[in-house]
């Protein structure tokens, strides 16, 4: 039945102000109103429907793809929506699309343009005249994964020799396996690369550095001669990233101008003399800072997405338990579904404050950039690729989760839980496969504790490693379940915990006569503390959160509840880590446990009201499981009879396969 709210008496048992919230989430009451706005402009207009998209071929489905990213441009400029506005646009439209490098590159949103802009600002800073990049009616993407080689970005093999004769680079793709590969916009759509090659002056290889090059003719959309261009092929799960035409590129001794170098670190003079600026050479990986970040900021997008799938189908499906003709259990109030979904919950929230926190540290890192401050660089390298790793992994994992939590339904593409998670799991590999994220996590962790004796504090995010001493020796001394909502309680046990961690990987380091080899050998170890130390970040600014003034009927309590689950899961899930360092017994992580328990019952009564916190529309949702309204079985039965397999009651190929078989089995039949 059309109009009515299946979940009224859900959003009835709510304790708190729902409205605040959804500014708490959304940021700031004008980003929920921005949010708000532009999330229903894009759900009433059917130029953005998602509705066939798991079911159209590769070519329609890219052709769609450009349609709407067309029709998103042409509302941009009729609307005069603001940068803030377009990004939101973006976001809602949902489709993942080489229109997001566009929009990078001519907006300071896009993809590109987030690389670009560090390079430039130091190019501006160390070289007159204009800037090669292109502004207006290009399009653009990022070329640096090669076939045989992504995580290594020292071993790319693309050449960029220059030849002082002409004053040009020549830009070469030598071997197979240097061919360019991956690239998201490359395939089908760019006008423009930025292109990570070796520089070679003089016979001499100066190592990786970037330029602008360009591909395709402006006219006609042809590659330009010399240049090889082509998608890379079909991607994992129906529709998914498979808007995106991810290209394949080579070079055949392409001559491009030297002022198309990105001279950030370092500058080509006319006569071929290579000169290295006194900037360290790190600045040319900061561009991967600023996506990374974004990447974080996103992560809470896509899992509270998932997670309020499941919670709402959560409490429409029902199963066991029906008395004297009475309704079923929701399967919500299982303690089992409660111990898998509310975990969840309550890692959206944390991702959503984390990433709020690693945006103003980035903001913060770029100003200083601009004053020539490099000092803070390591950190923000650490905490994006840390976060960015924990998050993705989090999260892609969340949204499988969620899926298996809505049962069999939960593997249908109405659910929209299958293409959310086909569309989200390359966050997991692309901008730095996650396990090499972590290994530079490790790498900044073993460099604090290398340098604890000397003058240098360690501060910011491991500002905890000055105390050192005492987190070595301290234990945990209180019993009761409450102790454990003490947010200085949960800190202490996570920053030993990390501590102990890494202190523990230095130790066993240092028995190896070469750091590096031992390093190697360790590096499982390794991961492991810096999970523990990217999960202390995450908790310790969940706790800051609450320590500021938030608004609203039970918000602030709620927001306790959500803090004391991710934390208690966290180490109720890692358990040996604390157990193990020494930090806690094994009763006190049980009376741990109790107190988990006990924060599931307190949050169950929220629990749809905390999905709708997130305010998403049921076009961005894009799940029958996850109407607002929980009108769920009709809409089901509705949906299936849409799929082009129910056009006819007869399929294709009947005649030609499954009428022979039945005749010949009746034939055998009649024999028998
Ligand atoms: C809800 C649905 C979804 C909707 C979709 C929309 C989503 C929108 C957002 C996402 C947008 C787009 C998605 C697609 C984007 C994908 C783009 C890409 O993937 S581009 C390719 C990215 N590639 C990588 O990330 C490669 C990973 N590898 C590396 O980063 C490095 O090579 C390395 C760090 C592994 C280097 O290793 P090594 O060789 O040991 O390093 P070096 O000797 O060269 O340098 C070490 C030195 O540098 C410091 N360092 C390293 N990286 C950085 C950095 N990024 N910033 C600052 N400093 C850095 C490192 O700490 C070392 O410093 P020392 O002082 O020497 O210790
Ligand atoms: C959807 C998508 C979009 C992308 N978009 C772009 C783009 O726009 N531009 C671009 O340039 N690139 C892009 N990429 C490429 C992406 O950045 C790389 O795939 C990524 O950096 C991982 O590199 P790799 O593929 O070489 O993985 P590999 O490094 O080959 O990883 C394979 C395995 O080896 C392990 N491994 C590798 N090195 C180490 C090590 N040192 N220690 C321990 N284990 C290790 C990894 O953990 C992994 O398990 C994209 C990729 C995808 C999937």
């Amino acid at each position: 039945m059309e109009g009515v709210d299946y979940l009224a008496d859900e959003r009835k048992k709510a304790q708190f102000d729902v409205d605040e919230m959804k500014i708490v989430w959304a940021g700031s009451r004008h980003a929920f109103e921005v949010s708000d706005r532009i999330s229903k402009l894009v759900a009433n207009d059917p130029g953005f429907s998602k509705e066939e998209r798991t079911m159209l071929p590769r070519k329609e489905l890219f052709k769609n793809t450009l349609r709407k990213a067309a029709y998103a441009w042409k509302l941009i400029i009729d609307l005069h929506l603001s940068e803030e506005e377009a990004e939101k646009l973006r976001c809602f439209i949902d489709e993942p699309a080489f229109i997001d490098a566009h929009w990078v590159l001519t907006s300071c949103l896009t993809l590109i343009f987030a690389y670009a802009k560090l390079l430039l600002w130091a190019q501006r800073n160390n070289r007159k005249g204009g800037c090669p990049w292109p502004t207006r009616c290009k399009f653009g993407c990022y070329a640096q994964t090669e076939l045989g080689h992504g995580s290594n970005v020292r071993g790319l093999e693309t050449t960029a020799t220059f030849d002082p004769q002409t004053d040009e680079f020549v830009i070469h793709s030598p071997t197979l396996t240097s061919s360019k590969w991956w690239p998201g916009g490359l395939g089908k759509v760019s006008t423009h690369a930025v292109v990570y090659a070796r520089l070679i002056t003089d016979g001499k290889d100066h190592g990786i550095n970037a330029f602008i090059i360009q591909l395709r003719s402006l006219e006609d959309h042809k590659p330009l001669p010399g240049i090889t261009i082509g998608d890379i092929g079909t991607k994992f799960g129906n529709g998914a990233y498979n808007t995106v035409d991810n290209g394949v590129l080579r070079f055949d001794h392409v001559r491009i101008p030297r002022d198309q170098m990105l001279m950030s670190v370092s500058q080509v003079t006319k006569v071929g003399k290579y000169v290295q600026f006194d900037v360290p050479r790190q600045l040319l990986y900061v561009p991967m800072v600023d996506v990374r970040q974004t990447i974080v900021a996103d992560a809470s997008t896509a899992l509270s997405r998932a997670v309020c799938i499941a919670t709402r189908y959560s409490a429409v499906r029902r199963q066991f338990g029906s008395q004297n003709g009475g309704q079923e259990i929701q399967v919500i109030d299982y303690k089992t579904q409660q111990s898998r979904l509310f975990p969840l919950l309550a890692s959206a929230y944390a991702f959503r404050f984390v990433g709020e926190w690693l945006k103003r540290l980035y903001t913060d890192v770029t100003q200083r950039l601009q004053a020539k401050d490099f000092s803070t660089v390591p950190e923000v390298h650490a905490c994006t690729a840390g976060l960015k790793s924990l998050t993705t992994t989090a999260t892609a994992d969340g949204i499988e989760e969620c899926r298996k939590l809505c049962g069999g339904h939960g593997y249908l593409c109405s659910s929209g839980l299958p293409e959310l998670f086909a569309i989200y799991v390359p966050a997991c590999t692309y901008e730095g496969d996650n396990i090499v994220l972590l290994l530079q996590v490790a790498r900044y962790l073993m460099k604090t504790v290398s340098q604890l004796g000397s003058r240098k504090k360690p501060v910011g995010t491991i500002a905890y490693m000055g105390k050192l001493e005492h987190l070595m020796q301290c234990r945990f001394d209180v019993e009761q379940a409450k102790d454990w909502l003490k947010p200085s309680v949960i800190l202490e046990a996570f920053e030993a915990r990390a501590a102990r961690m890494s202190v523990a990987c230095a130790q066993n380091i240092s028995k190896f006569d070469n750091p590096e080899e031992g390093f190697a050998e360790l590096a499982a170890d390794l991961v492991e503390a810096a999970l523990a130390h990217c999960q202390l970040i995450v908790v310790s600014k969940f706790i800051e959160k609450l320590q500021q003034d938030i608004p609203g009927k039970g918000v602030k309590q709620q927001l306790e509840v959500l803090c004391g689950i991710y934390a208690l899961f966290l180490l109720h899930k890692h358990q040996g880590d604390f157990l193990g360092t020494g930090y806690i017994t094994s009763k006190q992580a049980s009376v741990a446990n109790e107190q988990l328990r006990a924060l599931y019952s307190q949050l169950r009564p929220n629990a749809i009201s905390l999905v709708d916190a997130f305010n998403y529309t049921d076009h961005f949702l894009g799940s029958i499981l996850g109407r607002y309204d929980g009108n769920v079985y009709p809409k089901l039965y509705e949906a299936a009879w849409k799929d082009p397999l129910n056009e006819s009651d007869v399929p294709d190929g009947f005649h030609e396969y499954i009428r022979p078989l039945l005749k010949q089995q009746l034939l055998q039949t009649a024999r028998l």
